[in-house]
């Protein structure tokens, strides 16, 4: 059976600014495919061009070269036709403190043209499948943040477009919002909607999107569906956690560290016991990659529940007692900084809405960050 034709797609898609200190390549020829119905993820720190991306696909913003095309109608040559297709939701959202909800979205949808009768409808049938029925008739500042929000999409959704795209829907909201959000953005993918939704924050990457775009400097350095990407690093990361007032004994004395640590970067990160923790578990498993990060060693091996026990023999042989010792799977933040070296963890509020479990500590030796065979 033949495929049907993507929904979106763009070739060698780029957009570089001319600033006064010089010129910004903030996506550098992209190549994108996108399915009817898929939720899609644009996963990246900041400045990784998620939003300039966003804004060309939405003919906010013209690209500098290549080409695309939305849901049939050519980006550069019928941009009018493509707006009539999608709807955007901004970064910051639309709404003014003043505007009532249900006018609003009316006001909408009027703005695109269609009747006031039509119009209405539209609207009135939006509310409670954003959960907003009973605030039809409220100014906007009386809603929290997650209402809010959810009044952004239905002004995004109003003129019932094939494509929606959500720049960070979910920024600033507390958990129990931003997963009310996702339940609502997952009920779109089953009335035919296509999602294109840009994130820096793991979890949702994860729990909502059915493929991510990882993209880094302005580039595609990874596509696939969360579990594929995380499958891309194969095998298992075991962390020890060692208690650092109780190294005595480890074979990591004052002065051998600090001959290492005036000569090589990773040693001054550690603490007392990594480097013996590191040769007790490579003398004990096979080990792939390792990243110290401060008291934590982890280390990856291709069977964790396997490597559990050989390890804790090596280190108790090493007169090493951990303090914790876990097992995981790769994380999406594992993926990245595999790709490309640095945690997406580094990022401000990734630091502070991430979901726990990534490694985020600089590589052991320099870059790449860490080596998969
Ligand atoms: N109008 C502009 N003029 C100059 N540089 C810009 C402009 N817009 C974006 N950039 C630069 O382009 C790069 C990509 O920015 P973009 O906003 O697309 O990243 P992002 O991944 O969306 O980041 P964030 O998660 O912070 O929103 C950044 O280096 C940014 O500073």
């Amino acid at each position: 059976m033949n495929q049907p034709a993507p929904v979106i797609t763009a070739r060698r898609l780029a957009r570089t600014f001319q600033t006064r200190t010089g010129r910004v390549e903030a996506v550098r020829g992209i190549d994108v495919d996108v399915q009817t119905g898929e939720i899609i993820g644009l996963l990246g720190p900041n400045g990784a061009g998620k939003t300039t991306t966003v804004r060309m696909l939405t003919t906010l913003l013209a690209p500098t070269a290549g080409d695309a095309t939305i849901a049939g109608h050519d980006l550069r040559h019928d941009p009018r036709g493509v707006r009539s297709r999608i709807g955007y939701v901004a970064q910051g959202g639309s709404t003014s403190d003043e505007s009532l909800v249900l006018e609003e979205i009316i006001l909408q949808a009027r703005l695109f043209g269609i009747g006031k009768a039509r119009a209405k409808a539209n609207a009135t049938a939006l509310l409670p499948s954003l959960d907003l029925d009973g605030l039809e008739h409220r100014p906007c500042r009386q809603l929290s943040g997650g209402q809010r929000r959810r009044v952004d999409i239905a002004l995004g959704l109003v003129h019932q477009p094939h494509i929606i795209f959500l720049d960070e829907p979910t920024s600033g909201l507390d958990p129990q919002s931003r997963a009310n959000l996702w339940e609502h953005i997952r009920k779109l993918r089953t009335d035919g909607v296509t999602v294109v939704l840009s994130t820096h924050y793991l979890d949702e990457a994860d729990a909502l999107c059915d493929r991510l775009l990882v993209m880094d400097h302005g580039t595609i350095v990874a596509d696939g569906t969360p579990d594929e990407l995380k499958r891309r690093i194969s095998g298992d990361i075991v962390t020890v956690e060692i208690d650092t007032t109780a190294m005595a004994g480890s074979g990591d004395t004052a002065s051998s560290r600090s001959d290492r640590a005036a000569s090589s970067p990773e040693s001054a990160r550690s603490t007392p016991g990594t480097d013996a923790t590191v040769r007790a578990a490579r003398q004990a498993v096979d080990v792939r990659s390792v990243l110290v990060e401060r008291n934590r060693v982890h280390v990856t091996v291709e069977h964790g529940d396997q490597a559990v026990v050989p390890i804790l023999r090596a280190l108790d042989g090493a007169g090493i007692a951990p303090s914790a010792l876990t097992v995981k799977r790769p994380s999406l933040d594992d993926v990245f900084l595999s790709l490309t070296g640095r945690s997406l963890r580094d990022s401000d509020e990734n630091r502070d809405r991430g979901r726990a479990g990534g490694m985020t500590s600089e590589p052991e030796t320099g870059t790449p960050a860490v080596s998969h065979p």
